[in-house]
């Protein structure tokens, strides 16, 4: 994904006209290469430094920016947290449940349907009926996941929302996104803090500079991302280069590893002896373990069989 943004140019100049005509367009790569499949029932956290391109993903994947070059497919339509938009500060929080829910594109009926459990999530209780100006970050933040959760999506997206509510919203977001995962859907969280990501997800995607650095089990890939954002904050920015280095390194491999398993053969490179081995495998019949399971059950004797009657 690439943004075309007017840059100035703070090289001194004699005139004020020309300090200010010296603008010119550049181009800002905030996400690239970026390729992976996400399964229903997957919680996939997304963490990196500010600017490494998690909200620029997020966006691209909910399908709010085309991206400048790829594709995104998806089995539903991505919903991300941020229906913010659509609500107003001056209604209260039960009128912008009803607009919200409109807004995500719900009948009358089901909005209707959804409103007692938005409420009940969103556990803002008298203050349901105050307008939502008076609310704080937190209570807004809590009223919009409760709202978004609402419409029943099978792909949610949070970008950082969770964040700024307190531990009894928490738990109760981590029950209601539990909940929505048995139903197989996946949701996808970003998040600065990797503990968060470590005791939420089961799998992260750790981005730097718009790129995947590594992706994997959620514990593992917080905890590399963590060690590596420590020693950055210790100033010790030699040790985080290299382990970011590292990681590069371990998802690179990873990914081709990944790659081997699904590649398409007619663009493959002339295969290694290890590899040609796997081409050897003869083409083989349809459903041959039916045919295994079918002799099987015709030779099977149970002792009961046997026994004298
Ligand atoms: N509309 C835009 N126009 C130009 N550049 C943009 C735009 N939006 C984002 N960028 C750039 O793209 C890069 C990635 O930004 P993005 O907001 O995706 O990062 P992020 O990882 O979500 O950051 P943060 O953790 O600070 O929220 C940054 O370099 C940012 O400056």
């Amino acid at each position: 994904m690439r943004y075309q943004t007017p840059r100035t140019d703070r090289t001194p100049s004699k005139t004020l006209r020309g300090r200010l005509t010296r603008r010119q367009m550049v181009s800002v790569a905030a996400v690239r290469g970026v390729s992976f499949t996400a399964r229903s029932g997957e919680f996939i956290g997304i963490i990196g430094r500010n600017g490494s391109g998690k909200s620029t993903l997020l966006r691209v994947l909910a399908g709010l920016e085309a991206p400048t070059s790829g594709t995104v497919l998806t089995s539903a339509k991505p919903m991300l947290l941020g229906v913010s938009a659509a609500l107003i500060p001056d209604l209260t929080g039960a009128q912008n449940i009803t607009l919200g829910g409109l807004a995500m594109g719900l009948s009358p009926g089901q909005v209707e349907e959804m409103f007692e459990p938005v409420v009940e999530l969103s556990a803002l209780g008298d203050a349901i009926d105050l307008p939502m100006r008076t609310y704080s970050s937190g209570m807004a933040a809590r009223l919009k996941f409760a709202i978004s959760l609402g419409a029943d999506p099978s792909i949610l997206m949070i970008d950082e929302a969770l964040s700024t509510g307190d531990a009894t919203f928490a738990e109760r977001s981590k029950r209601a996104m539990d909940d929505m995962l048995a139903r197989a859907g996946t949701v996808f969280l970003v998040n600065h803090a990797a503990q968060t990501i470590e005791n939420m997800c089961s799998r992260a995607i750790w981005m730097e500079r718009g790129r995947i650095v590594l992706d994997g089990d959620a514990v593992e890939v917080a905890r590399k991302y963590r060690w590596f954002a420590h020693n950055l904050a210790q100033g010790d920015e030699e040790k985080a280069a290299s382990l970011l280095h590292d990681a590069m390194e371990e998802g690179a491999e990873e990914r081709r590893l990944t790659e081997l398993q699904f590649e398409d053969p007619a663009t493959q490179d002339p295969p290694s002896q290890g590899r040609r081995r796997w081409r050897e495998i003869p083409e083989l019949e349809p459903d041959p373990f039916m045919r295994v399971f079918a002799r099987d059950s015709e030779e099977k004797t149970f002792p009961s069989d046997r026994a004298p009657r």
